[in-house]
């Protein structure tokens, strides 16, 4: 039996959704087919695609969409829906983004045969938000690619100077967007910062089309904006931080905690949404709507050599739970499940 997929997530920039389909695609690929979008299918129009174009080129029964959104017409589909940030932190988005996922998600989940998503805060929050019965729902967690793991020094030190970075720093990896909190997070930066001499903080990622502004243009003095970082280089960008801060308000799953981990550095993230669930006992949990207690969650970390040893010991241990591979294997399970029924 094969299973078609949306491919719409091919036309969109690789972030957390587009890293998920390719990432399971690639395990699952001689059982799949991806319908595939043209290039230009992006943002109104690639909604228009996936919602006309796309259930016109089906020829088998199940079509498995792995990025929120799929055609309303197709009701022998999975759909993974990431999370309920369109409704939980509407604000973050364009009301126009916001609306539209509002309108579409709930009633995609209700026609559809199965959800899958990558949390259980997400499932509590779909079942709630899209009123369907938390049995219609998988909790399936994402992976981590085997490219993230420690480097050594000399491999770190080039890409230093291919970005053009400072020698020692703290990194925040997530779009640049309201949600990922960073308006607080270069507050309590300017806190903790004179407490650590010698150290910047990185951050990168691109902003978006559907993302309202986050407030500022320019990173302040000690803060390096490094754009959007090639998936090639973000191994030993990770690697090469002393620290990951990850203040999000909002996730349905954190890639970026997981990626760090993997790459031997201790996390500091958030202690709502999906990141407790994700990160475990294996990072130090920040309240994300107070800057003092993000200051000195970074303090605390960065000033204590021994701390992020242990950290780092436990973030390795911890990642290697997180697989793709395992990931690919649950989601064919789901998608059989849907098949049979
Ligand atoms: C970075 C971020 O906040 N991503 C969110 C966002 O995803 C964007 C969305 O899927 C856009 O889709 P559309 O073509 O329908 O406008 C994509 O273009 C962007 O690349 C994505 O970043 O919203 C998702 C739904 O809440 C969320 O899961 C994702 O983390
Ligand atoms: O400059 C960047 C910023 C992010 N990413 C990737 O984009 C994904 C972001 O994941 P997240 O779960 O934060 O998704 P989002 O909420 O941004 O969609 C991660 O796999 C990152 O490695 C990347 O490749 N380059």
């Amino acid at each position: 039996m094969q299973v078609e997929v949306n491919g719409r997530y091919l036309a969109q920039q690789l972030t957390g959704q587009q890293r998920y389909a390719r990432e399971i695609v690639a395990r699952l690929g001689d059982r799949m087919t991806v319908i595939e979008p043209s290039q230009a299918a992006v943002g109104i129009r690639g909604h228009l695609w996936e919602q006309v174009q796309l259930p016109r080129k089906m020829r088998s029964s199940v079509l498995w969409s792995p990025s929120t959104t799929g055609p309303l017409s197709v009701r022998n589909q999975v759909v993974t829906i990431h999370d309920c940030a369109y409704f939980d932190q509407a604000d973050c988005f364009t009301k126009a983004f916001a609306a539209w996922y509002q309108f579409l998600v709930p009633r995609l989940a209700r026609r559809v045969q199965r959800v899958i998503t990558v949390s259980h805060f997400s499932k509590s929050r779909i079942v709630e938000l899209c009123n369907i019965p938390e049995e219609k729902i998988d909790v399936i967690y994402s992976g981590v690619d085997s490219v993230f793991h420690p480097y050594p020094e000399q491999q770190i030190a080039q890409l230093r100077n291919e970005l053009n970075l400072p020698e020692r720093y703290l990194l925040c990896v997530g779009s640049i967007e309201p949600r990922k909190n960073l308006a607080r997070l270069l507050q309590a930066w300017e806190i903790a910062s004179p407490q650590l001499p010698g150290l910047s903080l990185v951050l990168a990622g691109a902003s978006g089309r559907v993302f309202n502004s986050v407030g500022f243009d320019r990173g302040p003095e000690g803060v390096h904006m490094a754009g959007y970082v090639a998936e090639q280089q973000l191994p030993l960008l990770y690697a090469g931080a002393e620290l990951f801060v990850y203040p999000s308000l909002y996730e349905g799953f954190g890639l970026p905690v997981i990626e760090s981990m993997a790459s031997g550095v201790p996390v500091v993230t958030s202690s709502v949404t999906s990141l407790p669930e994700v990160a475990g006992t294996a990072a130090h949990l920040v309240d994300p709507y107070d800057i003092e207690s993000i200051a000195d969650g970074i303090l605390r970390i960065a000033n204590n050599r021994a701390l992020q040893k242990t950290m780092s010991e436990q973030g390795l241990v911890h990642a290697r739970s997180y697989c793709w591979a395992e990931t690919a294997q649950q989601t064919w399970t789901s998608l059989n499940h849907a098949i049979e029924s």
